[in-house]
């Protein structure tokens, strides 16, 4: 329909009050957008369609949901989901990065958004990322910030449970992905992308897994749409470096430094009142923490608060949370070591 027509029916739904024709024409202006491949214009139209002021209420919260994803592929064997797809509403102070990572991250983020005008000049954003790192550092909450901030869905795919027993049908599974990923525009994350290579040392396999490997690599560099993808690995080492070099950018989370383990606690903590705590001693008694262990330390010390009737944290209470954490990491310490010990005494 000519574009003067929609907005005909735009105004004329408006005027009486009509809310489904209403959404119906502001529907077809976005699709007509999206149509001229001003994909950020549209994607923008349709937030403000369907979270208006941002009071989460839809515009037309008696019409059909706003965006039916297509039903995820399934493995053949286990019947199970190869990916999900989530949105998330998440900022830059949801996740706690030191500064070089942030600038890099911020220089993703601005060429995948003004990827029309790199287009113009014959160039392409950076659009395949390797996050590693030790886990709970950060690389998943990192990949759920950044779909938030371009707008776009995020498509959750678990390589370990991609990576089907039979390696023939682990190729038809990556096959499946890409079908669906080429439908829209969205942050797919990779998780576990050591899968490929884990648990696969016969010479025989290793080939195959290296032509997997090749082969997602290539479906990631030849497809149609304009997703960003991240991959995440605890277990970077296990990676051929020929793979390294084919991601646009390599960032290593590593473990928070004593400024990153402040600025987490004082995250964590920001829902509750501690006048009296000088958190830098915290701070220092955390060396080797994650984010993700410094989050538990933060809800093991404010629901002892709020359980006791308090409205403010005391020092005693982060003091407990935190010696609880160093036990823990002691019992995990010694049955880790106890389990390598016991596994070299086997192969004596
Ligand atoms: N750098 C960080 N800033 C803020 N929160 C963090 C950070 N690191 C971890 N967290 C908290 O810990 C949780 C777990 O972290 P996350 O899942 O992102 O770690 P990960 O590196 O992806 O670990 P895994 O490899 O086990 O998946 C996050 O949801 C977040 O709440």
């Amino acid at each position: 329909m000519a574009r003067g027509e929609i907005l005909k029916k735009l105004f004329q739904s408006f005027s009486r009050n009509e809310r489904e024709a209403f959404y119906a024409a502001a529907q077809e202006i976005i699709e007509e957008e999206k149509s001229k491949s001003h994909h950020l214009l549209a994607k923008d139209l349709e937030k403000i369609l369907h979270n208006g002021n941002g009071n989460g209420k839809t515009l037309a919260s008696n019409v059909a949901p706003w965006h039916q994803f297509p039903e995820p592929p399934k493995d053949k064997e286990t019947g199970l989901p190869l990916l999900e797809v989530k949105q998330f509403d998440l900022t830059w102070n949801h996740v706690i990065l030191s500064e070089t990572i942030f600038d890099t991250l911020n220089e993703v983020v601005l060429e995948n958004r003004k990827q029309d005008v790199l287009a113009a000049h014959g160039l392409r954003p950076k659009n395949k990322l390797l996050l590693c790192g030790p886990p709970g550092c950060g690389k998943t909450q990192t990949a759920k910030v950044l779909s938030s901030v371009l707008g776009l869905p995020l498509v959750y795919i678990n390589l370990a449970a991609v990576f089907s027993s039979y390696l023939g049908e682990t190729a038809t599974n990556l096959q499946k992905i890409f079908t669906y990923i080429e439908q829209d525009e969205w942050v797919v994350l990779f998780d576990e992308f050591d899968a490929i290579a884990r648990d696969r040392d016969t010479p025989n396999e290793h080939g195959e897994v290296k032509r997997l490997v090749n082969s997602l690599l290539q479906l990631i560099d030849n497809t149609e749409t304009s997703s960003l993808f991240v991959a995440a690995t605890n277990h970077e080492k296990l990676l051929d470096p020929a793979v390294w070099r084919r991601f646009d950018e390599v960032i290593f989370f590593d473990r928070p430094t004593v400024e990153l383990r402040l600025a987490l606690f004082t995250r964590y903590l920001a829902a509750v009142r501690y006048p009296k705590v000088d958190l830098t001693e915290f701070v220092g008694m955390t060396e080797g923490a994650t984010g993700a262990d410094i989050e538990r330390i933060c809800a093991d010390a404010m629901k002892a608060a709020i359980l006791r009737g308090d409205r403010e944290l005391t020092e005693y209470d982060l003091a407990t949370a935190v010696k609880r954490y160093l036990a823990r990491e002691r019992v995990i310490c010694n049955s880790t070591n106890f389990l390598t010990s016991s596994s070299n005494d086997e192969s004596v």
